[in-house]
């Protein structure tokens, strides 16, 4: 029998970042990867990343939440996940304010409206936080190319980590760059032991970033929260940017705000309810043949 057979999902999204929330909190227990994956077969319940919410580590904390990936691996951040279960949270307790823990840390969230705030921490730049596969002085700028070497397409990203590895690279259109063809071997890269998260960014005005990510686990999403966080740190530090600016993915806006006094990059965005149900056995089975 499947693990998760029988369990409740709620299904979101964040900007059409497609998100499966279960709440393990009265019943823990690991997700198999192998029923995450057969979950997430089209005709299934599609979804970018499950946000699986475990009881509380930590006092004052509302849950431990793990984050897994369409292709069943794990991730330390996810931005729109985190404002999609803010909003399942402040549903179901009515409090606005809330912190979940991650392996990453604390996730501190604001429910305003339609508005939801959540505070994801202190971006990281050494190489080896990243991590990178050898040391890079400078990461605003590491040495790696895509597409054909005498004329590369995308060149010299930077990279952070906000509790998850990601690369950007900087374009004058972003339409113009054909990701799905070049995300899968950026992602799985030697340069990047844990793969990586890869955006292209196109730097609009020092207040405003057009992006669009391939995601690591994933594949091309309609929008990625932690990228956007991760971009605007990257153009911030090379001072193509303020702090603050509004990242425009395929799926809508997020304002970023990376905070002057303590270095913590403010996210807000929406968060959408779309439907509920029970995990059955044939969805759960790669093998049942479910489309
Ligand atoms: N959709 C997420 C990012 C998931 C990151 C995941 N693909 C990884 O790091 O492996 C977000 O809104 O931040």
């Amino acid at each position: 029998m499947a693990a998760l057979e029988n369990r409740l999902f709620v299904k979101m999204n964040g900007l059409g970042n497609e998100i499966v929330v279960l709440d393990l909190r009265a019943a823990p227990l690991a997700v198999p990867p192998q029923e995450a994956r057969a979950l997430a077969r089209p005709g299934v319940l599609p979804f970018d990343q499950i946000m699986a919410l475990y009881p509380p580590q930590t006092e004052a904390t509302s849950a431990f939440v793990r984050i897994i990936n369409a292709d069943g691996s794990e991730s330390g951040a996810c931005g729109n996940g985190t404002r999609c279960i803010a909003l399942y949270e402040a549903g179901r307790t009515g409090a606005a304010h809330m912190v979940f823990e991650s392996v990453a840390g604390p996730l501190d969230c604001t429910v305003a409206g339609d508005g939801i705030t959540v505070d994801m921490g202190v971006p990281r730049f050494g190489w080896h936080d990243i991590p990178l596969a050898g040391p890079v002085a400078d990461t605003r700028a590491i040495e790696l190319q895509a597409g054909p070497a005498e004329a590369p397409v995308l060149r010299a990203p930077a990279v952070v980590n906000v509790g998850n590895p990601h690369a950007i690279f900087w374009v004058e259109d972003v339409a113009a760059v054909d990701l799905a063809r070049l995300g899968p071997e950026l992602e799985h890269h030697p340069i990047f032991p844990e793969r990586a998260n890869i955006s292209v960014a196109q730097v609009v005005s020092p207040e405003h970033i057009v992006l669009k990510v391939w995601e690591r686990g994933v594949g091309l999403t309609r929008a990625c929260g932690s990228a956007a966080c991760a971009t605007a740190v990257a153009a911030a530090r090379l001072g193509l940017t303020g702090r603050r600016v509004t990242v425009t993915l395929p799926g809508g806006d997020l304002v970023i705000d990376w905070r002057e006094s303590d270095d913590h990059m403010l996210m807000t965005g929406p968060a959408e309810f779309e439907f509920d149900g029970r995990l059955t056995a044939a969805m759960l089975d790669a093998t049942a043949g479910a489309e």
